[in-house]
């Protein structure tokens, strides 16, 4: 289908128009859609058998040659296409695509996988942390990520970047508070990340089961979260911090998850 094509220069043109309902987040106005930009996510997109439903190209380039012959392709005017896009990218390729319907069940991992390792953005405002704990959970081999309401889209812009492909990967899912509690009924311990007082990271035992819950930015875990945790964690700072950042510390504590598990 993506052989050659008339440049569309109206951003009247419907596709057009989904494409930009989706990089500003209008998930009725783009059906559902999601909006991806350059080179490097095209591919880890496609790597990750991600639906893609359009490509879109400014004039000045070609065609990617990943980009299957069943996906439609559209031209767009160079003024067309900078319209629309989230970045001034000089790349010229963008795409929309069919995010994957994700369970709660799917982030504890196949059954087969003896103890799932859950990362829990508890209200998460910065699309960069949350991409960023993807990724490491992605990296530390975390069965999944859980986001609560009120948390930022892991297929915000900006979190999909930080997670350099990861979101196309991991299973991150949206859960309430009941939800996540139910967890432990399935053997999952609820561990609280906390930036003091907790037991020191290192003398928890994260090789069981265990959900890592990280709080907002601005106020931390709030108190319905700590509630129902079974324990507090925190990543010791001998230097004079009040808290780490979201991201570190999350990732911190992923990697100490990892270390025990991999342990010989
Ligand atoms: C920037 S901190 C929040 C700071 C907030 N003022 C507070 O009092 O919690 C964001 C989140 O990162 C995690 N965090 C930060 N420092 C940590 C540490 N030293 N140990 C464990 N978790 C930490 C916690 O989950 C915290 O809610």
């Amino acid at each position: 289908m993506n052989m050659d094509f008339n440049v569309v220069t109206s951003r009247a043109n419907a596709r057009v128009k989904q494409l930009r309902a989706a990089f500003a987040g209008q998930a009725r106005l783009s059906g559902g859609m999601v909006a991806i930009e350059g080179d490097h996510l095209l591919e880890e997109a496609l790597r990750s058998g991600m639906v893609l439903k359009t490509v879109f190209v400014s004039e000045r380039r070609s065609v990617p040659g990943i980009v299957p012959r069943s996906v439609e392709v559209l031209r767009l005017a160079q003024d067309v296409f900078q319209s629309v896009v989230e970045t001034q990218s000089p790349q010229g390729v963008a795409a929309l695509l069919v995010p994957p319907v994700r369970t709660l069940e799917a982030v504890l991992g196949a059954a087969s996988e003896a103890a799932p390792l859950i990362l829990i953005a508890c209200g998460l405002q910065d699309p960069g942390n949350l991409g960023t704990l993807v990724r490491s959970a992605e990296a530390f081999g975390a069965t999944g990520v859980i986001t609560t309401p009120g948390t930022v889209s892991a297929w915000n812009q900006k979190a999909l970047r930080a997670s350099v492909g990861s979101v196309f990967r991991m299973p991150v899912v949206s859960a309430t508070l009941d939800e996540v509690a139910g967890l432990r009924a399935r053997g999952v311990r609820l561990l609280a990340a906390v930036g003091a007082e907790g037991d020191a990271a290192q003398g928890v035992d994260f090789a069981r089961a265990c959900a890592l819950m990280i709080g907002n930015e601005g106020q931390g875990l709030a108190a319905e979260w700590l509630e129902i945790a079974d324990g507090q964690v925190t990543i010791p700072c001998p230097g004079p911090v009040e808290s780490l950042n979201a991201g570190v510390a999350g990732s911190l504590l992923l990697y100490e998850a990892s270390r025990q598990r991999t342990r010989v």
